[in-house]
């Protein structure tokens, strides 16, 4: 039942304690009388009860025990343990790394208990690390107002926070609700890590079910330049193939029968009204290349003339490192060059992801919508909170401005190139910068004054037709990778998406990023950025406890700033390439559940709606007859030695499973340089 008062989860090893979880809302009590053990499983309420809870209480916080003496610094080399690599980290307002805590005016979504955290909070090295404010005012702010309570019983909750990429807001958070902050990421006994690089050793340890995680394993699938690529590619040939083969419907893939997705909405687009079922990909990501496939970097040395600028971008970097635009033959003569000399390089086979060829060509958007005259990006983000089952989220963030006037002949990479940290490097900068992150409202406020009359858009352009079309392009990307991402309960990610809008205000895609910038060093980014991160966290814990004791995910309390996207609870679930061990440590179908008929007709909305998939487990992905035409489809997901595009690979099906490896590809550092 999903409003069992005690749940058991099975547990992957032998279990040496049970202890019922006490009835919802309530902590349970340290000495708590042991209930009936079911043999092989293991109670919630073995979990931390802070996991195991309901969202609502927080523990009451307390003076915790200083770290252990083996704690480190944070940013030293062992971070994340070893061996690491950046997980992309975008950091794109980069330099600045204390964020300025009086933008965090919204309280947890997290009703808190009436103790607060005390007012001498444990000393720890991330608030002087963080080189922010004391945490102390932000956990104020968190929960507004209290006494503090008695000292916790026993240690813990712990939690970690690798680099400083917003590291401040997410040590308050968590310390406002009472949890102790651990400075050793090869410590196990994590209750919440949120790790900049990610590392095989995180995902290798992981209990699912007892711990939250940030960063999906293999969000590259979405996040790097080749991977959205592939991605996209994928979900683009599937739905044709589907298409075909039942006469045009595309029910059959990437579209949950169950409940009709955002793409199932009609979409203004560009400024008008245009009923359209499905995105397609080249209707919102600009034409793109790979250049680690021969063939297709052949195919765009073709294709070029001096018509149209490229834009050449490495797959796995951010800050806008990297990039140049190609605009002659001589440039493009410049790049075949470099692909070639490196093309039978064993070294380069071998490390693809340094090799000039770990790269996109992207057709340049040349007609830029300009705010002043000058170009601007949008961030907005992509909450992945919950993965089993998914809870899939949008939230605005803001437009970035260049500094310098928009001129497309220009070879100045600061005026085409929207990045904060492009920015940075004017000397204009810091007399200028609250200028070059504007919030949406202003956005809005700039394009109803400019462009509402003239261009004869709807009112409230920004927060009608861009917002709606953000929304339809993330669930499409969602969708897109949605059957080939890891889940396990208690993975959770946020991923930065970038928007350029052109002149005809058609809304692009440019690419997606995982660990978002979160500095604060403007005046708008502190406003927006600790809210985001606030009820990231909120969602991601509210989503966990909902998951875990099989309640129904609507309404969340959590929920404030964040538009549901996809609420996964109709799906079929634990799916492909998810948790089997989850699957296996499930409770039984009740006899209700099993009488009730297939999962998919269950509506996401009754309480018990989650469940696990009957066996054996219905496919969660159609099957698609044949092998793929689509030359990407060798390397989904990010590319693959150089060698496996010339070993015959290239007619792997686009809705296989990619390579579950993360970690060995991902520690290659890309390639910075221009050729
Ligand atoms: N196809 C394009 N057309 C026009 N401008 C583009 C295009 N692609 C990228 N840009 C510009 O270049 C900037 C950097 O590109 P992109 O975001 O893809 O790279 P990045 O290195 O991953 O940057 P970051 O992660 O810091 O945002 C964008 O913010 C945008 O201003
Ligand atoms: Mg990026
Ligand atoms: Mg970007």
């Amino acid at each position: 039942m999903a409003h069992s008062c005690t749940r058991f989860i099975h547990r992957r090893g032998p279990s040496t304690r049970t202890q019922a979880v006490s009835k919802r809302g309530k902590r349970p009590a340290i000495q708590r009388r042991p209930q009936a053990r079911v043999p092989g499983t293991i109670p919630v309420s073995r979990l931390h009860p802070v996991l195991a809870s309901q969202p609502g209480p927080c523990p009451a916080p307390g003076h915790f025990p200083v770290g252990p003496a083996h704690e480190r610094p944070m940013g030293s080399s062992q971070e994340e343990g070893l061996p690491c690599q950046p997980s992309q980290p975008d950091h794109d307002a980069g330099g600045h790394c204390g964020p300025d805590l009086e933008g965090a005016g919204r309280a947890s979504a997290t009703p808190g208990p009436p103790g607060l955290l005390t007012s001498h909070p444990p000393a720890d090295s991330d608030d002087t690390n963080a080189s922010g404010p004391p945490a102390a005012l932000l956990e104020g702010l968190l929960l507004g107002g209290g006494k503090p309570s008695p000292p916790s019983p026993r240690p813990g909750p712990f939690f970690y926070v690798g680099g400083n990429n917003g590291a401040a807001i997410i040590s308050s958070y968590c310390k406002s609700k009472g949890w102790q902050r651990i400075q050793d990421s090869r410590r196990g006994d994590y209750m919440l890590k949120w790790c900049e690089v990610k590392s095989r050793d995180s995902y290798g340890s992981f209990r699912e079910g007892e711990q939250l995680l940030y960063q999906l394993p293999n969000n590259k699938l979405l996040t790097t330049k080749i991977g959205l690529l592939s991605t996209l590619r994928g979900r683009a040939w599937a739905m044709s193939k589907a298409s075909k083969a039942s006469g045009g419907t595309q029910a059959r893939l990437g579209k949950d029968a169950a409940a009709p997705t955002l793409e199932d909405l009609p979409w203004t687009s560009p400024g008008h009204l245009r009923p359209q079922r499905v995105l397609r990909m080249e209707e919102f990501f600009p034409e793109t290349y790979r250049l680690d496939l021969k063939h297709e970097r052949e195919a765009f040395f073709t294709l070029f003339d001096e018509t149209q600028i490229w834009i050449c971008k490495p797959t796995a970097s951010n800050q806008g490192k990297g990039i140049f635009l190609l605009r002659n033959r001589e440039e493009v003569a410049a790049l075949q060059a470099k692909t070639r000399s490196v093309e039978d390089d064993p070294i380069h086979q071998k490390t693809p992801f340094r090799g000039p060829q770990a790269r996109v060509v992207q057709r340049y958007i040349q007609n830029p919508l300009l705010l002043d005259g000058r170009k601007f990006d949008v961030r907005s983000y992509l909450l992945i909170a919950c993965t089993t089952p998914y809870m899939i989220f949008f939230s605005h963030g803001y437009a970035r401005l260049t500094l310098s006037l928009y001129d497309p002949h220009s070879s100045d990479l600061s005026g085409h190139l929207t990045n904060q940290f492009m920015q940075k490097k004017s000397p204009l900068y810091m007399l200028l910068k609250e200028d070059t992150v504007w919030s949406m409202e202003h956005l809005n406020r700039y394009i109803n004054n400019t462009f509402w009359k003239a261009r004869g858009l709807p009112k409230d352009w920004v927060f009608t037709t861009l917002t709606k079309r953000m929304q339809q392009i993330m669930a499409h990307c969602f969708l897109a990778a949605k059957a080939k991402l890891e889940c396990k309960l208690g993975y959770f990610d946020l991923i930065g998406c970038d928007f350029l809008i052109d002149d005809n205000f058609k809304v692009w895609l440019l690419e997606m990023n995982s660990n978002p910038a979160l500095h604060t060093n403007c005046k708008v980014l502190k406003e927006v950025i600790p809210g985001v991160v606030i009820e990231t966290l909120d969602l991601a814990l509210e989503t966990f406890q909902k998951s875990l004791r099989g309640q129904k995910m609507l309404p969340l309390l959590s929920q404030h700033r964040f538009v549901l996207l996809h609420n996964g609870e109709a799906d079929v679930w634990p799916r492909l390439g998810g948790s089997c061990s989850l699957r296996r440590r499930l409770p039984p179908p009740t006899r209700q559940a099993k009488s009730s008929g297939p999962p998919t007709l269950r509506a996401p909305d009754q309480p018990g709606a989650r469940r696990s998939a009957p066996p054996p487990l219905a496919p969660q992905r159609p099957q698609l007859p044949g092998p793929s035409p689509d030359p990407d489809s060798a390397h989904e997901g990010e590319p693959q030695a150089l060698g496996k595009e010339q070993s015959g690979t290239g007619d792997r099906h686009p809705d296989q499973e990619p390579s579950p490896g993360t970690a060995t590809e991902e520690r290659k550092k890309p390639e910075n340089a221009r050729p």
